[in-house]
């Protein structure tokens, strides 16, 4: 692959899904490049100016990373090759004897903020809250003592700050899923890796024909005749009228086996936008697992 973009700065949560995918692809000579939002990153992609890239996508507290989502399917036409899940272990950082009632401002990544919602509230009350667009940002930029920043332990720890709560996610099991993507046609699942990568998954988007009583069972049961299991189903505006949805459908299974062929071809019959975002194989950490540690 030889260039990975990844959304940056370095010790992000993204870095760490980049550097376990490529520790699992047993890839040490692909270079890490650092883009400073999701969208640039995407962009990027689909312009050829980086080959490949990392971004989030879902989160089980939080849901779906909704700019990820909305850029697959209005901006750009790009594949997603692989999926790679991980723990997320948030932590509050602060400067070094920074105090809880000394925090007047909370900074970091909005899906950092809202997975620990409950804890802000809680440790810091009416804080001041300031989205970034990472949690690395946030760590990066935290100034004084009255401030304080909700990421990762790599990031504190390349800052000399200290980690005032640990774990500081409002659940203390948390995931986020992350995708790995490119332009169409290239294939980066093929080479050598640790574990066999086969595609198991596909991903697609769609917008029914017409909206009239039972259209989405109609599209679900192709589905369940076949035993297919679904895996999400999260609904977008189309951004044309209100009330009219794209549906973002994951199921398990490869856009080449034939039953996964006859499903899409019918979806695709009753439907008015359909787009195949991909089979991929996927990766799943657990924290014992984890080649590279940032939490
Ligand atoms: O800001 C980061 O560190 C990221 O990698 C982004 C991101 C996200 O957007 O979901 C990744 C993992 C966590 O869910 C929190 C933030």
């Amino acid at each position: 692959m030889k260039r990975l973009g990844y959304l940056g700065p370095p010790g992000t949560f993204t870095e760490m899904a980049a550097v376990n995918y490529l520790e699992a692809k047993l890839d040490n000579s692909s270079r890490l490049e650092a883009y400073i939002d999701i969208e640039r990153l995407i962009m990027a992609i689909a312009d050829g100016e980086v080959p490949a890239g990392i971004v989030p996508i879902e989160n089980s507290l939080e849901g779906s990373v909704n700019i990820t989502l909305d850029y697959l399917a209005h901006k750009v036409n790009l594949k997603i090759q692989a999926e790679i899940t991980l723990p997320i272990v948030h932590n509050l950082i602060v400067k070094p004897g920074v105090k809880l009632d000394e925090i007047e401002k909370v900074i970091s990544h909005p899906q950092a903020l809202a997975q620990c919602r409950d804890n802000i509230k809680k440790y810091l009350g009416d804080t001041e809250i300031v989205k970034v667009n990472s949690t690395a940002e946030a760590v990066n930029q935290l100034s004084s003592r009255n401030e304080a920043a909700i990421g990762s332990r790599l990031a504190a720890r390349r800052n000399n700050l200290e980690i005032s709560k640990a774990g500081f996610q409002d659940e203390s099991r948390n995931w986020t899923r992350f995708v790995l993507l490119s332009r169409p046609g290239v294939n980066l699942e093929a080479g050598r890796a640790r574990q066999a990568l086969a595609a198991s998954k596909t991903s697609i988007i769609l917008a029914p024909v017409k909206n009239r009583p039972g259209i989405l069972h109609e599209l679900l049961e192709e589905f369940a005749r076949k035993n297919i299991n679904l895996t999400k189903i999260e609904s977008r505006p189309t951004r044309k009228t209100l009330g009219d949805y794209l549906f973002f459908i994951d199921f398990e299974g490869d856009s080449q086996d034939r039953e996964i062929k006859e499903i899409l071809k019918n979806l695709r019959l009753k439907s008015s936008y359909f787009k195949v975002l991909g089979s991929y194989a996927r990766l799943e950490f657990t924290s014992e697992e984890l080649a590279v540690e940032y939490n």
